[in-house]
């Protein structure tokens, strides 16, 4: 029986909330933005409540709709799928609002860009790929669109010269309230709510998803509130000129589908067909596979090897994300230790509950999420800028350690699973202390306290036009 306790604890209900909804057929991770089929089953909801209430008549349950009694509030979550962090984030919040408020809110994940507009903007994702891979180039574009006159032009211009698709994108889904999980989502929604005059009928939200060197275009200073993950992202916020009262430090957004109760690790084991004595490490890369993958699985599949004695001393699993080719060479490969490889997994809290470390590239999500589970951490990787500073955030918190070579972490394993199973445990501890698993909750309540606020300001049934 594995302990996967929070740091901080928590009423029982709503612990009691999540493992039904998780254990219970219901799958509150699946990946389901589709706006149409969304906008179906939300309405369809909404007039399911209204009839229950009496409004039989078709007619009337339109009419109450849209007056707004008993109004669902719409939040649409802004995001795109450069990385896998922006979406598991979106995800999370859209998770947490679910077992909080039930039907009380529907929510829509989009890429309004990708969707509505045309490049560069519709095309981020293939662009910000192909940046990553040549770290030198994201580098100078990172860096060299830091100065606010430089992003805040270049964010203008393609503001207004795309003014006419994002406001349709926008409107169409009416929003109550929109949530930024992008650094790049800000400008030109805000932008599009001014020329609306929108700012006090519709809440705008940011909510930052890197844990320390975050780039500038996350902190516009017309949002409601920027949640910030650390105490470091939220000095930024007020250096760069944001004030005292739109910044909370809740931590980052995890899905709440990641353990933070009591979880039978034996269990998790049986179920993903896990070799149960054995000690394993799960080596990722991200949602796209990125970082040494490849040679550090091949280095493991040595160094948890005891050559004299013949057998394991521990075993690999690795999840490759969106990475087929990586996925398709490392099943090729002959392993002398028990070795399991995957694609794009959407439950990642089991994977991780199951393991007892993890390699990765120092993504925020994946970090967020392993220091839940408890997982020690040994990075192997980080993209300039943006994930820099997540490196001295888990190495000087004494959660895990960083190393680029292969062979230098393939050794730090076979020795945490041998001679060196106090220092395993004693970052195992200091994971589950930085672990911050209730940040979702915090902030969809924040949320929901600032619409309730504004509800007392502006008559229910104002009927605004979008
Ligand atoms: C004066 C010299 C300027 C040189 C500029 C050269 C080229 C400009 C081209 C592109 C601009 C690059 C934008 C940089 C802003 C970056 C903000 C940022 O932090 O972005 C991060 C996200 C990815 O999210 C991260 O993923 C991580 C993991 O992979 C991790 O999860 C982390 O938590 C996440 O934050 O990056 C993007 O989304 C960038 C997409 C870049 C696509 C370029 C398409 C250009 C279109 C619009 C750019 C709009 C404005 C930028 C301002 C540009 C000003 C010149
Ligand atoms: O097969 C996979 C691989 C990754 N992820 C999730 O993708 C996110 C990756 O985010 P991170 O910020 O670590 O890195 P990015 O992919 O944005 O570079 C994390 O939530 C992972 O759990 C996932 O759900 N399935």
């Amino acid at each position: 029986m594995m302990q996967v306790a929070s740091p901080r604890t928590r009423s029982d209900s709503l612990t009691e909330k999540v493992f039904r909804r998780v254990y219970s057929n219901f799958n509150i991770s699946t990946v389901e933005d589709d706006y149409i089929v969304h906008s179906r089953r939300s309405s369809d909801y909404e007039k399911e409540r209204l009839r229950k209430k009496g409004f039989e008549d078709k007619e009337e349950v339109m009419e109450m709709e849209q007056m707004g009694a008993e109004r669902i509030k719409t939040v649409l979550i802004l995001m795109s799928d450069t990385g896998g962090g922006h979406r598991a984030s979106a995800e999370a919040i859209r998770d947490a609002f679910k077992i909080e408020f039930g039907d009380d809110y529907r929510i829509i994940i989009k890429d309004v860009w990708k969707e509505y507009t045309g490049w560069p903007l519709n095309d981020m994702e293939r662009q910000y790929k192909f940046m990553v891979k040549h770290v030198g180039l994201w580098s100078v574009a990172f860096h060299g669109t830091s100065p606010k006159w430089i992003h805040k032009s270049y964010l203008s211009a393609l503001a207004a010269y795309y003014a006419k698709e994002i406001e349709t994108g926008l409107m169409e889904y009416k929003p109550d309230i929109i949530i930024s999980v992008h650094p790049l989502m800000q400008h030109i929604p805000l932008w599009v709510m001014k020329r609306q005059e929108l700012q006090k009928k519709v809440i705008f939200v940011t909510v930052i998803t890197d844990l320390n060197t975050c780039h500038r275009t996350w902190f516009h200073h017309g949002v409601s509130r920027c949640y910030c993950p650390s105490k470091e992202v939220a000095k930024r916020a007020l250096v760069d000129g944001l004030d005292d009262s739109q910044i909370r430090v809740f931590g980052l957004p995890v899905r709440p589908s990641f353990p933070r109760t009591i979880i039978n690790k034996d269990e998790l084991r049986r179920e993903l067909e896990i070799d149960l004595p054995l000690p394993a490490v799960l080596l990722m890369g991200g949602g796209e596979g990125m970082g040494p993958v490849q040679k550090t699985a091949k280095a493991l599949g040595d160094s948890l090897y005891n050559s004299k004695e013949r057998k394991p001393i521990g075993q690999l699993i690795v999840i490759c994300g969106r990475n087929k080719v990586l996925a398709s060479t490392l099943a090729s490969h002959e392993w002398k230790i028990p070795f399991k490889v995957r694609g794009f997994e959407t439950q990642m809290e089991k994977w991780m509950g199951a393991c007892d470390c993890i390699i990765t590239k120092a993504g925020p999500g994946t970090i967020a999420e392993a220091l839940i589970c408890g997982l020690p951490i040994i990075l192997n990787d980080y993209i300039p800028g943006q994930e820099k500073g997540n490196v001295p955030y888990v190495v000087d918190n004494g959660a895990g350690v960083f190393t680029r070579s292969p062979k230098e972490t393939a050794r730090i394993v076979a020795d945490w699973f041998s001679s060196n199973k106090d220092e395993l445990k004693s970052m195992s501890e200091n994971a589950l202390k930085l672990a911050q698993p209730e940040a979702v909750f915090d902030i969809v309540k924040d949320i929901h306290h600032l619409s309730e606020q504004q509800q007392q300001r502006i008559p229910v049934f104002s009927d605004f036009s979008y």
